[in-house]
């Protein structure tokens, strides 16, 4: 599979801090793959991604990308926990934020924020405030914004740790259609196992101070996954004694 992202004896040192949390860490990401990554607190998941993202420069070693830039799109896109909606723009104006640095005319903007909208089951909160809505449904928006701008990766942090488990359950579902639809890759950070196991092709265990790929699990199950699948159970046992979690 090409890869889309690739770090190569990746490095990472907090200014001032005394030594690396990630070292010599290498990992590629296939182009429409999934891949979670899980870890322990504090490990590095969050710096890796903000490395893919870009808003963090490797201290030694390389992260490449290995798609090209394409007119009218971003090669990457992030969603962020706590969605980072702006307060003064409606649903459908948050979701156009991302275009408007992008070259694309006005009716191609409007398309992609409907068709944003609509993959995300809110074509009907267009013109809603982000204060009148649900965690769950601001969560949909900072997808539906990534969206818009057609990303090669869809980069995710912790997406639905802040919503309730059922919302979550929904979401995930939801996500699952979209990355189907879309062809996207996404590197998804999560703390939740059960959550890595649903949905990713791949899952990268960060484990050691400093951090490396302490496991990689290929999740060869059928999609949509079944919880209730016996191997669906024993990659989630596995992956919780990794981490030792009971
Ligand atoms: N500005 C900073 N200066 C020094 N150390 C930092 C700084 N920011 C984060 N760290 C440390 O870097 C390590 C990795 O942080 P990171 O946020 O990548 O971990 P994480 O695995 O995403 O954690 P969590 O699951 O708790 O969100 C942590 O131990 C953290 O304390």
């Amino acid at each position: 599979m090409a890869a889309v992202i690739e770090f190569d004896r990746f490095s990472y040192t907090h200014p001032g801090a005394p030594g690396p949390v990630i070292q010599d860490l290498s990992l590629d990401i296939g182009k429409g793959e999934f891949l979670a990554v899980v870890g322990g607190s504090g490990v590095g998941k969050s710096t890796l991604l903000r490395t893919a993202a870009g808003l963090i420069a490797p201290s030694a070693g390389q992260m490449h990308f290995r798609l090209p830039q394409r007119a009218g799109r971003r090669r990457r896109a992030v969603v962020f926990q706590d969605g980072r909606l702006l307060p003064w723009r409606t649903v459908a104006g948050n979701v156009a934020y991302g275009l408007e640095t992008l070259d694309v005319d006005a009716a191609e903007k409007r398309g992609r924020v409907d068709e944003a909208l609509r993959m995300t089951g809110l074509a009907e909160f267009a013109d809603r405030w982000p204060h009148q809505l649900s965690g769950g449904q601001a969560q949909r928006v900072g997808i539906a914004r990534a969206l818009a701008v057609k990303p090669d990766i869809l980069l995710m942090d912790e997406p639905f740790s802040a919503v309730d488990a059922l919302t979550r359950r929904h979401l995930q579902a939801e996500l699952m259609r979209i990355w189907q639809a879309t062809h996207a890759a996404i590197m998804f950070v999560t703390h939740d196992i059960d959550e890595a196991v649903f949905l990713a092709d791949r899952v990268v265990v960060l484990g050691g101070r400093p951090a490396n790929v302490a496991e990689n699990l290929v999740i060869d199950l059928p999609r949509p996954r079944d919880r209730g699948h016996a191997d669906f159970g024993r990659h989630v046992a596995h992956l919780s004694a990794q981490l030792g979690v009971d």
